[in-house]
């Protein structure tokens, strides 16, 4: 129960629902208790009139009394248990929001490091399935161990009051019944884990199927997935009749134990009956009743415990993540100016996961306003300029510097929102266009959305779908090309009107005369900017105020196009190259 003490602040957050929900459970099995306590009156009436003491009139009038009191007393603990749901599982459910809350919260604050450390469906399953678990203990756990320990309580009073022995004989093979039913729970858990593993490998299976479903149709290899897929298929089912079959054993052993219970009661109460050691035969019809209203609360014992054994370990996964530490922390929560002069003063940077040192000893200025441009080999180490730009990860040696101020003593988000970023794999999220586009700015009008989109020669192409800049995209809507996503995103990025503009790659699928639209454009919007554009074309940094060529995480050229045409090595080189390729078209 370690694990679960994180859940006492939402508790104590809390309290009055819970505490009315206690009371109200309470009294809830007080009303309901009335029942079989009448029902032995029906048999005291009845055997009253049999020894000839009371006329059938008042037989009559008193079994209606009765009738009438078993019937109030079954609406109001009906009202009442409405009311104990309502107010336990209803603070379930509100636990289950914070904590969900909660930890994307944490999720959000973690640094990308973090996302490459733990697969997607890891995190996904915290937040799902884990919180789920935990719902169960913080709603029903609760509701139902409240439940059982008010009615064990007042039963048994109820029950040693009308005899004590028959109480002893009803109530014997009851923790038999719970310790079976824990038995099974516990079964049922391992064998639902596992269906649940399959489950996810065959939605991932399918998944994937599905977004490579133009590689499987180009490479006709729709027979073998298909295998695969029956086979996958073939174990969950197996997998899935496991677990009924242990389900199966649920209700046969509930009704096994009910029924010898029953017979136990019958038995007993009927020998004490002859014996005249229990004055009505409606003691033994009352404690039957019992019987019953004790099985499925004792059952539950069981249930319980195996609830609580698994939210405890969900509790404990969901604790991991949510004690991580951010490793990229906000230091500064004050305003921190930023207009966009950035300096790297020998910087090295390595990748934590793979070791690989990906900048050596970096140093550059750049004024604001100024655009440099970054070319160079894959993998150089261009991209890792920008998210270091960004404060995505922070670096090893030396310092980066931000309008005179080390980038880690600026306000981060500050520093964030002064940044507009087109990624090398634009990412558009399953939305309409114009949705996509107003991400950076909400408050943008739709004249500022065409604006952008013109701006980034994408407007034409997207008016001429039937729905225009409403037009969804992604899974349910329609996929745009390589060219058209990355000129979207351009368009993102100029209409947050950022201080600093970075532009990874990203006119890679767009034609060189697009290209050169989109620049002249970006030329005039950047104008008071700072904008860094990585590219592996010579068209994209020609205009630069400066251009830098990295090699192996090393500056190896930097100046202007006119400056570095005239050097040999990799720009001169990549220039007369793409000057031939474009001649010869
Ligand atoms: N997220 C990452 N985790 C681990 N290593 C990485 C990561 N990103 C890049 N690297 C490695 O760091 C080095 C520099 O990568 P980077 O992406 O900065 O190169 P790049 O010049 O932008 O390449 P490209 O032109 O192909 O985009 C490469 O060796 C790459 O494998």
């Amino acid at each position: 129960m370690i694990e679960l003490r994180h859940l006492n602040k939402y508790f104590l957050k809390y309290k009055t629902h819970l505490i009315i929900g206690i009371i109200i459970t309470i009294v809830a099995r007080i009303f309901l208790l009335y029942t079989p306590r009448y029902v032995k009156e029906i048999f005291v009436i009845i055997e009253t009139y049999f020894k000839d003491d009371i006329s059938i009139a008042t037989v009559k009038s008193e079994l209606m009394e009765v009738i009438l009191l078993i019937i109030g007393a079954a609406i109001i603990g009906g009202i009442l248990t409405f009311f104990m749901r309502q107010t336990i599982i209803n603070v379930s459910r509100y636990i289950e929001f914070d904590l969900k809350n909660e930890i994307y919260e944490q999720y959000q604050k973690l640094s990308l490091n973090f996302y490459k450390k733990n697969r997607t469906g890891d995190l996904m399953n915290r937040i799902t399935e884990d919180v789920g678990r935990v719902r169960m203990y913080a709603g029903p756990a609760i509701m139902y161990s409240i439940n059982t320990i008010a009615l064990f309580v007042i039963v048994i009073i109820y029950m040693i009051s009308a005899s004590p022995k028959l109480t002893l004989y009803t109530i014997l093979p009851l923790p038999i019944l719970s310790v079976i039913i824990y038995k099974l729970s516990k079964e049922i858990h391992k064998r639902s884990t596992i269906v649940q593993e399959y489950l996810s490998k065959l939605s991932t299976f399918t998944q994937e199927s599905f977004s490579g479903i133009s590689v499987i149709k180009a490479y006709g290899i729709e027979p073998q997935t298909s295998v695969n897929f029956k086979t996958l298929a073939a174990e969950s089912k197996e997998k899935q009749i496991d677990l009924t079959k242990v389900q199966a054993w649920f209700f046969p052993m509930m009704i096994l134990l009910i029924g010898t219970s029953n017979l136990l009661v019958i038995y007993v109460g009927g020998t004490q009956y002859i014996n005249g050691e229990i004055e009505s035969i409606g003691t033994i019809a009352e404690f039957i009743i019992y019987v019953n209203m004790l099985t499925w609360p004792v059952a539950t014992v069981g249930w319980v415990t195996s609830i609580v054994q698994q939210a405890e370990a969900s509790q404990k996964r969901i604790n991991e993540f949510l004690k991580i530490e951010p490793e990229i922390k906000n230091n500064t929560k004050t305003h921190t100016e930023i207009t966009g002069d950035i300096s790297f003063r020998d910087v090295y940077f390595t990748y934590d996961d793979t070791n690989i040192l990906a900048l050596k000893g970096v140093s550059f200025d750049i004024k604001q306003g100024e655009t440099i441009a970054i070319l160079g080999k894959t993998g150089s180490g261009k991209s890792t300029i920008l998210d270091l730009i960004g404060r995505l990860y922070d670096v090893d040696k030396g310092s980066i510097v931000v309008n005179h101020t080390a980038i880690d003593q600026l306000n981060l988000n500050e520093l964030r929102n002064s940044i507009g970023y087109v990624p090398q794999d634009a990412f558009l999220f399953s939305d309409s266009i114009k949705v996509n586009i107003k991400f950076g700015n909400q408050d943008a009008t739709d004249d500022e959305v065409i604006a952008a989109a013109k701006n980034a020669q994408v407007h034409k192409n997207i008016i001429k779908f039937n729905k225009g800049y409403d037009t969804v995209l992604g899974e349910r809507g329609i996929t745009l090309s390589g060219g058209q996503k990355q000129r979207v995103s351009i368009a993102r990025a100029i209409l947050k009107s950022p201080k600093i503009l970075l532009f990874d790659d990203c006119l890679s699928a767009v034609d060189t005369e697009t290209e050169e639209k989109i620049l002249t454009n970006l030329n005039k919007i950047s104008k008071g900017r700072t904008s860094i554009i990585v590219s592996h074309r010579v068209s994209s940094a020609k205009n630069a105020d400066k251009i830098i060529v990295l090699e192996d995480g090393e500056i190896v050229q930097e100046g202007t196009h006119e400056k570095l045409i005239t050097i040999d090595g990799y720009y001169k080189d990549l220039y007369l190259k793409q000057l031939s390729e474009n001649t010869s078209k």
